[in-house]
């Protein structure tokens, strides 16, 4: 339901432009005042019998006062104001056309209406609904006929509340209904038969089987005397027939409610007894219920207002606080013997003029735009949950693109810290490479890089080499940094840098080396002849000479025996031992790399022939060598001749296989291959010298 919109508003404003539907007052949405009336019965044969005269009198429309000199209460109030009085002498017609009509013909306006009475037992209260309920249908079916415009469709439903139980009267079985409370319908009568009006006859009919239905019973004060509360209900439904079928159709929706309370009662006064007793008990306390909710609700404050103290308060909640205009009528009875019982209902009614309702326009939308709206609803609740699912894929690619930038800054950090230490080991480089002083080479560790070891067999040569390389790993970065910047990219530096990269590389190159033929090492260049012992050793002095002669001038030749030197670890070390290896086909010897008691000198003259086959710490081994033999110690000196260099190195290799020759001998272990080593490896000095000579 909700507020009328769309053409459909029009027609239906131009509805009430030709009828005072809405009462010509407050309007859809509006805040109303329970309509309170006062009707005063005639007295009655029994009354007028016992001399009673009435006690009350209609001073005006609106005014009812007390009239008696009986001395009841002195301090009660004798005149009482409502929305409309009305004495004994009018009819149930003027009391519905003056005070009941404007309110109940809202239900054809799409507003919930109700109209009650309220009063002692005997004071007229089903006689006044009764008629009350026919002048509304009449009126309604009345204004259904002259509105063709509109389609009008009836709905007629009756309950009791009879010792606090729902009773369906339209139905033969006595089943009680229950109560269930919907947050949109509010409290509702499960199961309750409501029946789809034919005509004005027909519903005739049905409110003579309700009056037939209900529980009536004889009383000292009535003869037929209603014992529980009767709620009439007439739902109305109206349509534009212009639209009908249309989307734009909409449906008015209300109910008015026929309200006939079973009558308070003293039981000294009814003089009820057994089931009349209990039935008065019920009812008494149904409408001390009442009037509590009328009272809280008059009182307008936001205190708990106790529609769940009885059924008949919580099926009625909607007309006494909530989208409903509701019409209260107080019967009286005039008599004498009732003015207390007359004086309560006034103050009922006097509360229930303080009531506030919120009666609102209520508006159902047809099938089709129901259809419509509720297809509009779900398309926009797919996209809702649509919309999640989207958020999720870009929360993963947002945390997928964190992680991938958390990677490449890692990566970023790893890059600048390498070449931060590429650049402290270039400048120590440039520092040991510039520095002229052989001992402050020695100490440095940077640039210790020992090739294997000439001394040693080719096998253990390969090994030591390999466990350097993982060792000083850090030294193969270093020389790929230094070569760019030093070479200005020569193509020759930048093959050394790939082969130094890392020490699988450098096996690898190794191996490789061990498979090609003699002159394997002196290929490395393509087309390039073999490189010599001498042309090693001429490539291994450069630099250092070309250094002394103090050239600034990055030539292209400096820089690639600057690169050379750097690769040129395994050309003059271990390349060279494996040319003699593959030469002499010396089976491989561990047994001077594993032996623990290698004496201390054997080892420094290896340490000092491994200096003097690097050419990085060339000048330095050879410095070592010089100082054994009581040469210069600088670079220059020591290498001013190539063949003097290659004496060194025989002499080198005649004291290395002495000594292990003497070593060995006291030790007992004197191995044929030791001596066909070093004989072999003094031998291919000398050839290398000879190839030197001629070349
Ligand atoms: N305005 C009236 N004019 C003439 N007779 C009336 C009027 N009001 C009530 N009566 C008569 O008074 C008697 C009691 O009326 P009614 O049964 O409607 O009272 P009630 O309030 O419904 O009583 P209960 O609460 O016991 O059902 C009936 O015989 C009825 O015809």
């Amino acid at each position: 339901m909700g507020a009328i919109g769309g053409n459909e508003s029009v027609q239906w404003d131009k509805m009430n432009g030709a009828e005072v539907v809405n009462g010509g007052g407050s309007g859809a949405g509006s805040l109303d005042r329970i309509q309170v009336l006062v009707r005063v019965r005639p007295l009655s044969d029994k009354e007028i019998a016992r001399g009673e005269p009435a006690e009350w009198e209609c001073i005006n429309d609106t005014t009812i006062m007390f009239r008696s000199t009986f001395p009841d209460r002195p301090t009660a109030p004798t005149a009482y104001t409502f929305d409309r009085v009305f004495h004994s002498e009018c009819s149930t017609k003027e009391v519905y056309q003056e005070g009941v009509k404007e309110v109940a013909l809202s239900v054809v306006g799409g507003i919930n209406s109700s109209v009650f009475a309220y009063g002692q037992t005997s004071s007229g209260k089903t006689y006044t609904m009764t008629g009350v309920t026919e002048c509304t249908v009449a009126d309604i079916y009345d204004y259904i006929n002259k509105h063709e415009e509109r389609a009008f469709v009836l709905k007629f439903s009756a309950i009791e509340i009879y010792n606090e139980v729902v009773r369906d009267l339209l139905s033969a079985e006595n089943t009680p209904l229950r109560l269930w409370d919907d947050a949109e319908k509010g409290t509702y009568v499960e199961n309750l038969t409501e029946v789809i009006l034919r005509d004005w006859n027909h519903l005739k009919g049905l409110i003579s089987v309700c009056e037939a239905q209900r529980r009536t019973g004889e009383t000292f004060l009535n003869e037929k005397s209603s014992r529980s509360h009767q709620i009439l209900k007439l739902t109305v439904e109206s349509s534009a027939r212009e639209f009908l079928g249309k989307d734009k159709s909409t449906t008015l929706v209300a109910s008015v409610n026929f309200v006939d309370l079973a009558g308070s009662e003293r039981a000294s006064q009814a003089m009820s007894a057994g089931t009349r007793l209990k039935e008065g008990c019920h009812i008494n306390k149904s409408l001390l219920s009442l009037g509590t909710v009328i009272r809280k609700l008059s009182m307008g404050s936001n205190a708990h207002v106790p529609y769940r103290d009885s059924k008949l308060t919580r099926i009625l909640q909607p007309s006494l606080g909530g989208n409903a205009r509701t019409a209260i009528i107080c019967t009286l009875s005039p008599a004498t013997s009732h003015i207390e019982q007359s004086r309560n209902t006034l103050f009922f009614g006097s509360c229930a003029k303080d009531v506030v309702t919120n009666a609102q326009v209520n508006v159902v939308m047809s099938d089709k735009t129901l259809v419509k709206h509720l297809q509009k609803e779900v398309a926009r609740l797919e996209s809702e949950l649509r919309q999640p699912v989207s958020n999720s894929s870009l929360e993963a690619q947002v945390k997928e693109k964190d992680n991938q930038i958390r990677k490449m800054e890692k990566e970023i950090k790893e890059l600048k810290s390498q070449r931060d230490l590429a650049q402290s080991r270039l400048q120590d480089l440039l520092q040991v490479v510039g520095d002229r002083d052989p001992k402050h080479q020695v100490s440095g560790k940077r640039s210790i890089r020992s090739p294997p070891s000439v001394g040693m067999p080719p096998s253990a040569s390969r090994d030591d080499s390999s466990q350097i390389s993982h060792d000083d790993s850090d030294h193969y970065k270093e020389v790929r940094c230094i070569e760019p910047n030093e070479t200005g990219g020569n193509e020759r530096l930048s093959l050394s840098a790939g082969e130094s990269t890392s020490p699988q590389a450098s096996n690898r190159n190794s191996s490789m080396r061990g498979n090609d033929s003699t002159a394997s090492v002196n290929s490395r260049r393509l087309g390039e002849p073999p490189i010599t012992l001498e042309q090693h050793l001429e490539n291994i002095r450069r630099p250092f000479i070309t250094k002394d002669l103090g050239s600034s001038t990055r030539n292209p030749s400096s820089c690639r025996v600057i690169g050379r030197s750097r690769s040129c670890r395994s050309l003059t070390g271990s390349t060279l031992l494996d040319e003699m290896e593959m030469e002499d086909c010396t089976p491989v010897n561990r047994s001077l790399v594993i032996f623990p008691g290698r004496p201390e000198e054997y080892q420094r003259r290896g340490s000092a022939l491994n200096y003097d086959a690097g050419s990085e710490t060339l000048s330095r081994a050879g410095s070592e060598i010089s100082t054994s033999k009581g040469a210069s110690k600088t670079g220059d000196a020591e290498f001013t001749g190539i063949g003097e260099f290659v004496a060194e190195l025989k002499e080198m290799a005649q004291v290395h296989y002495q000594k292990q020759l003497e070593w060995e001998w006291k030790e007992h272990r004197i191995r044929p291959n030791h001596g066909w080593f070093a004989i072999t490896f003094a031998m291919a000095i000398g050839i290398r010298e000879e190839t030197a000579g001629d070349h």
